[in-house]
């Protein structure tokens, strides 16, 4: 971003959501993913257990009931161990999905084949109600919790549901009525994931949408809509920041006010059009001469301009500012046929937190300054009184 244009939706805080459409999408889904995989895994090791625990002959399957056991408790640690990066762009949001997401069918295929084969070992005994209202929990709940991905939520269903109803047709012909009951509840859940599908897409985009306009009421309330400066309002955001931010780096921090001299003469003269065209060839002018990186430029108010430069010293300071006033007196404004005259006045300060304390004050010595200036004359810049004055020899030729 070029500070002398307020935040965009491209730039929020590192903290805060993506600012772009597939970006968030692809944010959102790892997050709900992340968010509701935390207690899938120890449903299907507490069921596993009981289905387990309670077979009527659960000795006679010790090492492979322990086999199964360790795989559900390595794939709960794995789906736990597996964390969200931060600040991830698109490609690393959707590898992690994709990952967790082999995680999720690789626990669902787990529970399809040991619930199938639970379903089709008489030593279970009672186990296989276990097991069966298990699948029907964990099909319902893949369905209603990951539906943001269809076909793998879809393949996930088959997984846990498929073996055990293969198992129970083909080994126990009086399972019947269970089986056809089973079916049924697979086809709802198909049209359930697919509505929870569209359901789940179309609430993102109106979370994007929202997320958006939200950005954008907040940067054109820190716009000012003539000049497309950064208005008072950024201002008083940014020089806190700044200031904050100058005292922990150790670099100074330097603030230049630029008011237009005989500004009402102007817009009397030649009409508050013509007023408006200077103020916008002002903000151009501004634009160019301060474009250094970090600089921010706003429009105060009326005719009056700040511009602020982290990383300049009050001496670099004031010769830019001094520059840019020369320049701006060398320069008329053209407005249809005519070529208006326009000479600024300046203050120029560097934040100290020994003299300033609060950056308020920085504002408050600043434009101290720029009234001196205007009160020796104007079409000249003042140094603000606490700052070190340039030395003579860093003055340009025609302030000498
Ligand atoms: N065209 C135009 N005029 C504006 C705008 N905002 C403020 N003004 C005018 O700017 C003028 C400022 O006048 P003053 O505060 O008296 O200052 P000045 O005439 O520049 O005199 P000094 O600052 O003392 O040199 C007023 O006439 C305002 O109406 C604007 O957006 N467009």
């Amino acid at each position: 971003m070029k500070n002398n244009d307020v935040p965009s939706t491209a730039t929020l805080p590192e903290a805060g959501p993506p600012t772009t459409r597939e970006h968030f999408a692809q944010w959102r889904q790892a997050q709900d993913i992340r968010q509701r995989t935390r207690l899938g895994g120890f449903f299907y090791l507490v069921a596993w257990c009981l289905c387990w625990g309670f077979a009527s002959r659960p000795g006679m399957h010790w090492a492979a009931g322990l086999m199964v056991t360790a795989l559900f408790a390595l794939l709960l640690l794995l789906r736990l161990l597996h964390r969200l990066p931060r600040q991830a762009d698109v490609d690393v949001l959707r590898r992690w999905a994709l990952v967790h997401w082999n995680l999720l069918l690789a626990t669902a295929l787990s529970w399809g084949l040991a619930s199938s084969w639970v379903l089709a070992t008489p030593d279970f005994g009672n186990a296989r109600l276990v097991a069966v209202v298990s699948t029907v929990a964990f099909a319902t709940a893949m369905v209603f919790t990951f539906a943001m991905n269809r076909p793998l939520a879809l393949l996930g269903v088959a997984f846990l549901s498929l073996p055990g109803i293969a198992a129970l047709a083909w080994h126990d012909a009086q399972a019947l009525p269970v089986v056809l009951t089973l079916v049924g509840h697979l086809a709802f859940l198909v049209l359930a994931l697919r509505r929870g599908h569209a359901e789940y897409h179309a609430h993102t985009a109106m979370a994007f949408e929202l997320l958006d306009q939200r950005e954008r009421f907040r940067a054109l309330s820190r716009t000012d809509g003539l000049t497309q400066l950064g208005n008072r309002l950024h201002f008083n955001q940014v020089l806190p920041e700044m200031a904050h931010q100058a005292q922990r780096s150790g670099q100074p921090l330097s603030l230049a006010m630029f008011d237009i001299d005989w500004f009402k003469r102007i817009n009397d003269t030649h009409g508050h059009a013509a007023g408006d065209a200077c103020l916008i060839a002002f903000s151009g002018w501004l634009r160019t001469a301060f474009a250094g990186p970090g600089d921010v430029l706003v429009r105060l108010g009326g005719e009056e301009f700040g511009v602020l430069m982290p990383g300049t010293t009050a001496a670099e300071a004031w010769q830019r500012a001094e520059a840019f006033r020369h320049q701006v007196s060398l320069t008329p404004v053209a407005w249809r046929d005519r070529h208006i005259a326009v000479t600024t006045s300046g203050g120029v300060g560097t934040y100290g937190v020994a003299i300033d304390g609060e950056p308020e004050h920085l504002v408050q010595r600043v434009d101290r300054a720029l009234y001196t200036a205007k009160a020796r004359g104007r079409n000249q810049v003042t140094q603000a009184l606490g700052d070190a004055l340039p030395p003579q020899s860093d003055l340009p030729f025609w302030a000498s």
